[in-house]
């Protein structure tokens, strides 16, 4: 590839922090206002080099209508049943945003519920929250623009389909729940906040919880649950039984406080609460309650969960009743209750789900659910329902969805709609899950996925992807994707699914062995994944795309700054790039509870040897940087584009200007997106085939039609 002229940041060398005894220089400090002109140009200058970059691939065309086309399959979740009709989430395969369809019957076409592809022309106005009253008769719905974590609530009337006046603002980070008189709503708001469209830099702070009257204007909501910690964020939850709200407030994004809330008058002002736990011990949620005993998933004293009974006439934790206890390997992952006398619980086992039912009064096992190796998406159901839904997925499965009829004592389970993908055909592929050692010798598993055969004949030349995360206890279980599809049937390559450390695989410790002094567990575990790859001859490291977003973006940022040599290109997503900083943006601080913060000394000390804006190097004969693309988007208003922003000025200034530099460092700038949540399809196509163009560009490898 051609040797790139980057654009040139100006530089101001003036503004200096310091941070203990250390003295940090940030001369890209002004790239930190988003509206400034010198910032726009600077994306414009970016965006001039980038797309002309990517354009010339040769295979551009046919790569996106080879994405088009299998994209193009219908898709449809798990039933929902609110009241007397059922609800379904359909795309008949390119639409921007799913339909949401009301059905009176199951197997029925239904008709158009709310269609969010209506209400703009390009798809960017997309359903990010949603709560039907009890008995389904108003759907309360949260619409975000441009990818922005900012939505506005709207209700619509089930039997009508037509929308209530009122619109609830300046809303975000916030649980929507109803009253079980169908006419009170819950909501966590930031109504004293001025900008609030998703380009703002700002954190919001001291949200507080409302109580919203159906058909009422917000200035007249009522504020019922607030703390003086402007951090706090307020998730709530009417009870089961609607005489209680059960309050959890969160800080970080790990551990919660829990108060409860009777709800027996009518709702004039702040609530009282009954405290259960407040201090930032453990998570707890709410699965159920009978009465004054009340059921939570907690991990407390329990790294891989376990479900305990409270009773709020002695809600000392002396008191609290191991209900089922936790699994020495397995994690409890998601906790409903179904069929008034039923826990239905999933849990990981070795990153594969296994879904139990077990009775509430007793705690014992009642049935297990045969499942193939994959994930359940979701489970779909009431307590007082007889009847659920859940739907199951793997590499190489779109989606099975499963119907469980309870009658008496009787469990009968049928699928009720498998989706079905063009003509895409399971058996030419295998999926092998393998564990690797770490550096420090710990064993952490690894999917791998590729068309039959290949494993088994490693030839040390396939080209490989290889996929990590490693934080915010979220686990990364199988799921069916036609970008993985496309690389290893289009590239001939092999998908890999590292699931490191600082995730949620195996419960507390897997995600407390990957975060605070423990970071660079995770940096090293992906980077003997690479190792893995290469030592087993599955690739090489000219070959090997890395790949991640957001704390997942961190990931491939340290790696390609540490490790540079074991890559071939990476691709680097809304990124959480400067780790001295990031806590000062949006909810940047909620994320302490991950990566610590360099107010503290001793955090300060670990965060600073792998901040990846803080350690970038100047590459000489031995060693470059691999071909590098960050992505970001103008209303990330998670992770703001900042970051990368910086990040690739002073890559391409102390990397790109180096002779040495041979491989390309882009950055690949969208408007009217964000962080990810609600892209409209149109948009997701376009990035994803622009990064298979540089992945095919950067690496050499052919695109076969
Ligand atoms: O910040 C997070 N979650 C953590 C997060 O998004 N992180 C953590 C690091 C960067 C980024 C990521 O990895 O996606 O969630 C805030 C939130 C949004 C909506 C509703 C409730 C709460």
């Amino acid at each position: 590839t051609s040797k790139f002229t980057y654009p040139l940041a100006s530089r101001d060398e003036t503004v200096v922090e310091e941070y203990f005894d250390t003295k940090i220089v940030d001369p890209y400090r002004w790239l930190e206002s988003p509206d400034a002109e010198k910032t726009k140009e600077f994306v414009e200058a970016q965006n001039r080099v980038t797309i002309p970059f990517l354009d010339e691939c040769e295979y551009k065309p046919a790569i996106r209508e080879k994405i088009t086309k299998l994209w193009n399959y219908p898709k449809a979740s798990e039933p929902y049943r609110h009241g007397s009709h059922y609800f379904q989430y359909r795309n008949t395969g390119l639409q921007n945003q799913s339909v949401i369809y009301k059905m009176d019957e199951l197997h029925t076409e239904g008709k158009v519920f709310l269609d969010p592809n209506t209400l703009s022309p390009d798809g960017t106005i997309a359903l990010q929250a949603s709560s039907f009253s009890d008995n389904g008769k108003i759907f309360a719905y949260g619409l975000s623009k441009s990818g922005s974590d900012w939505i506005e609530v709207r209700f619509r009337s089930v039997e009508t389909g037509e929308d209530y006046n009122e619109v609830l603002k300046k809303v975000r980070y916030s649980s929507l729940t109803w009253m079980k008189d169908n006419v009170g709503f819950f909501y966590g708001g930031y109504l004293d906040q001025i900008k609030s469209d998703g380009t703002e830099i700002d954190a919001s702070e001291n949200q507080k919880l409302y109580y919203h009257k159906l058909g009422t204007e917000q200035d007249k909501d009522i504020v019922t649950v607030k703390f003086d910690d402007p951090h706090l964020r307020i998730g709530a939850e009417v009870s089961h039984c609607g005489k209680y709200l059960v309050i959890t407030p969160v800080k970080g994004c790990k551990n919660n406080l829990l108060y409860i809330g009777k709800l027996d008058k009518e709702i004039t002002g702040e609530l009282s609460l009954q405290p259960i736990v407040e201090s930032f011990n453990a998570d707890y949620e709410y699965v159920t309650n009978d009465d004054d005993i009340f059921y939570f998933k907690t991990n407390r004293n329990a790294p891989n969960y376990h479900i305990i009974a409270v009773d709020l006439k002695n809600s000392a934790e002396s008191n609290w009743k191991t209900i089922i206890p936790e699994h020495e390997k397995d994690v409890i992952d998601d906790a409903q209750s179904i069929n008034h006398k039923y826990f239905v619980i999933s849990k990981l086992h070795d990153v594969k789900h296994v879904l139990y039912l077990y009775e509430i009064s007793t705690g014992k096992l009642v049935h297990e659910f045969k499942l193939d190796v994959g994930s359940i998406m979701g489970i779909s159901g009431k307590r007082k329902h007889t009847r659920m839904f859940y739907s199951f997925c793997s590499f190489l499965t779109p989606s099975i969805i499963y119907q469980v009829d309870f009658e008496d004592d009787k469990i009968e389970e049928k699928v009720y709609h498998e989706t079905v993908v063009g003509d895409f055909d399971r058996n030419n592929y295998e999926t092998k899950q393998v564990f690797y050692e770490s550096k420090d010798g710990v064993k952490v598993p690894m999917f791998l996925i590729s068309a039959k055969g290949v494993l088994d004949n490693p030839t040390g030349d396939t080209p490989a992807w290889l996929y990590g995360y490693g934080g915010f206890n979220i686990s990364l279980t199988p799921s069916f994707g036609i970008s993985k599809l496309i690389f290893i049937n289009n590239f001939k390559g092999i998908y890999a699914l590292a699931n490191i450390r600082g995730g949620g695989e195996y419960g507390n410790k897997w995600h407390d062995g990957g975060r605070f002094e423990n970071k660079q567990n995770c940096f090293d575990d992906f980077q003997y994944a690479a190792k893995y790859l290469i030592d087993k001859k599955y690739t090489n490291n000219k070959k090997l795309v890395i790949q991640g977003g957001s704390n997942g973006g961190l990931l491939v940022a340290a790696c390609i700054n540490q490790a540079p040599e074991l890559f071939g290109a990476a691709i680097c997503q809304v990124g959480v790039l400067d780790m001295l900083r990031y806590h000062k943006f949006t909810i940047g601080h909620a994320w302490k509870s991950d990566f610590g913060c360099s107010s503290e000394e001793d955090q300060f000390k670990y965060l600073i040897k792998y901040s990846p804006l803080h350690n970038i190097f100047e590459p000489n004969e031995e060693k470059q940087y691999p071909a590098t693309l960050l992505l970001t988007a103008d209303h990330d208003d998670r992770v703001v584009p900042l970051h990368s922003l910086k990040f690739i000025a002073e890559l391409q200034r102390k990397a790109g200007r180096s002779p040495h530099q041979q491989n390309p460092l882009l950055i690949r700038l969208e408007t009217k997106a964000g962080h990810g949540g609600g892209k409209p399809t149109s948009k997701i196509i376009d990035e994803l085939t622009d990064i298979f163009c540089f992945v095919s560009r950067t690496l050499n490898i052919q695109f076969y039609q």
